[in-house]
């Protein structure tokens, strides 16, 4: 297992070449409002096919509001989001999932009770139809398609090594794995842009190293693009292609990680506000 720092190199030779990427998402003037509070500020950001593209800033600077704006749960009052061409700004989040975008969530959002391949699962459900009635009509489509979705499940169990642990209850097995089994679950879902919010949150150095890994893997294997809200600067600078800080709402910086880092108006929004960079 590779240290985070040490895949510096091979990012920084990503970013070579994101900006001749096809684009896979772009935001342009997204705006955002709570009652008299402008959560989010003209922000337009856009993100190279296969990039890991790293959302970074402050607390409250509008990071998960940029992420809910563009997975349909809280849609933009002005500006414009195309996924892969297509306008989806408004776009309820259950289309936005069908159209290819996966998330996890800040908090660990698993159905407790049920194990890890069951939680796993569930990122199928995006392909399952109503079953009932399939099951009774065509019950050899309906096996096949089951047989599809556990074929599907087993392949990412084995990506994100999580063998060991597949009929424990999720409630069971410690942070970083259920950080890892919500990660599995998004990507059973077979997304094109995988949305990861603070997926190394509450996880020790080991833990956080292990997830690095298999984000990396995840974007070589599944040859997915992947959005991230990540505090731990280490971490930023290791794995994302481009980031852009958003500070009080606003876009203040964007470009590849430690460039846009070590500008002055990021260090003094660091400064200013509570980073809890590790
Ligand atoms: N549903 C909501 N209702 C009212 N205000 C909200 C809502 N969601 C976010 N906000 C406000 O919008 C601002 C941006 O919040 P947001 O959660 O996007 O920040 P963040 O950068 O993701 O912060 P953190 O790093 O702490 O998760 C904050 O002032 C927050 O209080």
């Amino acid at each position: 297992m590779q240290h985070p720092t040490a895949l510096v190199a091979a990012s920084a030779r990503a970013s070579d070449s994101a900006a001749v990427r096809p684009e896979a998402l772009a935001c342009e003037n997204v705006s955002r409002w709570f009652g008299g509070l402008q959560a989010l500020k003209s922000v337009s950001i856009r993100v190279g096919q296969g990039e890991i593209f790293g959302l970074v800033g402050p607390n409250g600077s509008g990071k998960t509001t940029l992420v809910n704006a563009i997975t349909g749960f809280y849609p933009p009052q002005e500006g414009s989001i195309r996924l892969h061409g297509d306008r989806i700004e408004g776009t309820r989040p259950h289309k936005v999932a069908r159209m290819g975008v996966a998330r996890t969530f800040q908090n660990v959002a698993l159905f407790r009770g049920m194990s890890v391949l069951d939680n796993i699962l569930m990122g199928r459900h995006i392909f399952m139809r109503p079953s009932a009635l399939a099951a009774f009509f065509y019950p050899v489509w309906a096996e096949r398609a089951e047989i599809e979705n556990r074929r599907k499940v087993e392949d990412v169990i084995d990506l994100l090594q999580l063998q060991s642990v597949r009929d424990e209850h999720v409630d069971t097995i410690p942070l970083g794995l259920q950080k890892r089994v919500e990660l599995a679950r998004a990507l059973a879902a077979e997304p094109r842009l995988l949305v990861l919010d603070e997926p190394m949150a509450g996880m020790n150095q080991e833990e956080k190293e292990y997830m690095v890994r298999f984000i990396l893997d995840a974007r070589e294997e599944l040859g997915l693009t992947v959005l991230l809200i990540e505090h731990h600067l280490d971490v930023v600078t290791a794995i994302c292609d481009r980031v852009v800080v958003l500070n009080n709402g606003k876009a203040i910086a964007e470009g590849p990680a430690r460039e846009a880092m070590s500008d002055p108006a990021v260090v003094a929004a660091y400064i200013g506000g509570a980073a809890h960079a590790a």
